[in-house]
C-alpha cells in the first residue's frame, strides 16, 4: 500500500517510466530545486556569500522549480532542458564565483560537477554539448582575469574556516549531486533496457501471430516443424479448410465471415494446448494443426472437433471444415509433409467435404 502511494508520487513528480529519459531528469531538476534553496539558506546562515549571490541562488531555486513545471505538466521537455543548463552555466556559475569568495570559493567544484553533468546527461546535444563542455573549461579564465583587474567586485570570506566551511560542504553536496546524476542514469539505462525487451516482446509476438484470430501464423510452422523435426519426435500435421466459405461470406457479409473465423479458431487453440501441440492460420479460411501425436490420434482429435463445432451455437447456422491428416515421416521434410496433407484435404472436399482424411 506505501508503496503503491509512494509510486504514485514518484509518477506525479517524475512522469512516465515509459519516457526514462524524462523521467530521470525531471528528478535532476526538483533535486537541483533543493540544493539550490539549501545552498542559499546555508550560505545565509554561515554568512560566507555575497547576499545578492544568496538571492540568486533562491530565485535559481525557484526558476528551477517553474522549470521543472514547465518540463513535466506543459510539454516543454526539450527546451526546458536548453534553459536549465543554460541558467546553470551562464548565470549561477559566473555569479557564484564573484559572489562566494573567487578562486579561493567552492565555483571549481561546480563547474567541475556542471562539466560531468553536462557530459553525461546531455548526449543528445551535440554540439551545443561541445561549446558547454568548452565554456566549462573556459569560463575560469575570464573570471580570473575579472577577480585580477576588480578586486573589490568579488566576495571574499571573513576567516580562513569559513572558507574550509563552504569548500567543505559544497565539495560534498557536489558529491552527493553526482552520485545521485549517476544513480539516476543507471536507472535510467535499467528502465530503457525494460522498455526495448517489452517492445522486441510485442514486436515478436506481433509477428508471428494473426491478427484475426489470434493463432500463430505461418512463419511459426516454419519454426515449430524444424524443432520438432530436430528432436525427432512423432508428430502429424492437420490441414483444415472450412467449407463453403466464399459462400457464407456472400451470404452473410465479410464480418460474420470474421467471427466464424475467431470462433473456429478459439476451438483449435483448445485442441492445441489440451495436446501441447501449436495451431495455427496459413491464410484465408485454411488452418494447420501440429499434434506431438500418431495420425491416428490425430484424427480421431479432429472428429472430436468436428463435433464441437457442428454443436456451437451460430447466428446462421452450422459450419463445417475437411481436413487431412498426415504423419511425419522421417525421410520428408516440411514441404512434402504438408503436400501430402493438403493432397488428403483436397480428398476430403471431392468426397463431400465434412470430412477428415488420413
Ligand atoms: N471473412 C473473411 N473471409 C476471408 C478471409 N480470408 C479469406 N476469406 C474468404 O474465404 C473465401 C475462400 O473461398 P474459397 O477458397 O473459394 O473456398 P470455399 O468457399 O470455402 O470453398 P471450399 O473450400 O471449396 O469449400 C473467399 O471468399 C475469401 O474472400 C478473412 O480473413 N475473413
Amino acid at each position: 500500500m506505501h508503496k503503491h502511494c509512494f509510486n504514485k508520487i514518484l509518477e506525479w513528480l517524475l512522469g512516465n517510466k515509459d519516457n526514462p529519459f524524462e523521467y530521470t531528469h525531471h528528478a535532476v531538476l526538483l533535486v537541483a530545486v533543493v540544493l539550490y534553496a539549501y545552498a542559499a539558506f546555508l550560505n545565509y546562515y554561515l554568512d560566507v556569500a555575497n547576499i545578492y549571490n544568496i538571492y540568486l541562488q533562491a530565485a535559481i531555486s525557484l526558476l528551477v522549480l517553474i522549470i521543472w513545471y514547465l518540463s513535466r505538466w506543459k510539454n516543454q521537455f526539450r527546451m526546458m532542458r536548453f534553459v536549465f543548463i543554460s541558467v546553470i552555466l551562464l548565470v549561477s556559475m559566473p555569479a557564484n564565483w564573484i559572489g562566494n569568495g573567487g578562486s579561493d570559493g567552492p565555483t571549481y567544484i561546480m563547474i567541475f560537477g556542471s562539466l560531468i553533468y553536462l557530459s553525461v546527461s546531455f548526449k543528445d546535444l551535440g554540439v551545443y554539448r561541445r561549446i558547454g563542455q568548452c565554456y566549462c573549461i573556459l569560463i575560469p579564465i575570464p573570471l580570473i582575469f575579472i577577480e585580477q583587474h576588480y578586486p573589490e567586485l568579488i566576495f571574499r570570506y571573513g576567516t580562513e574556516t569559513q572558507k574550509q566551511i563552504d569548500l567543505m560542504i559544497t565539495f560534498i553536496i557536489i558529491g552527493l549531486f553526482l552520485i545521485f546524476m549517476m544513480e539516476s542514469l543507471a536507472t535510467r539505462f535499467r528502465l530503457e533496457k525494460a522498455k526495448a525487451e517489452q517492445l522486441s516482446e510485442q514486436l515478436r509476438a506481433l509477428s508471428e501471430e494473426d491478427s484475426l484470430t489470434g493463432l500463430y501464423n505461418r512463419r511459426i510452422l516454419d519454426k515449430e516443424y524444424s524443432s520438432w523435426k530436430n528432436q525427432g519426435r512423432v508428430f502429424s500435421l492437420a490441414l483444415l479448410d472450412l467449407d463453403h466459405f466464399k459462400k457464407l461470406n456472400d451470404q452473410w457479409g465479410h464480418s460474420y465471415g470474421d467471427e466464424v473465423l475467431v470462433i473456429f479458431s478459439a476451438l483449435l487453440k483448445d485442441i492445441a494446448i489440451q495436446n501441447e501441440g501449436v495451431a495455427i492460420r496459413l491464410g484465408g479460411e485454411e488452418f494447420v494443426l501440429l499434434l506431438p501425436l500418431s495420425s491416428d490420434i490425430t484424427h480421431q482429435k479432429l472428429i472430436q472437433l468436428a463435433k464441437r463445432l457442428s454443436n456451437t451455437p451460430l447466428k446462421h447456422g452450422p459450419v463445417s471444415f475437411s481436413a487431412g491428416v498426415a504423419q511425419d515421416m522421417e525421410t520428408e521434410g516440411q514441404y512434402d509433409l504438408l503436400k501430402r496433407a493438403d493432397n488428403l484435404m483436397y480428398l476430403a472436399k471431392e468426397n463431400g467435404r465434412n470430412l477428415i482424411c488420413k
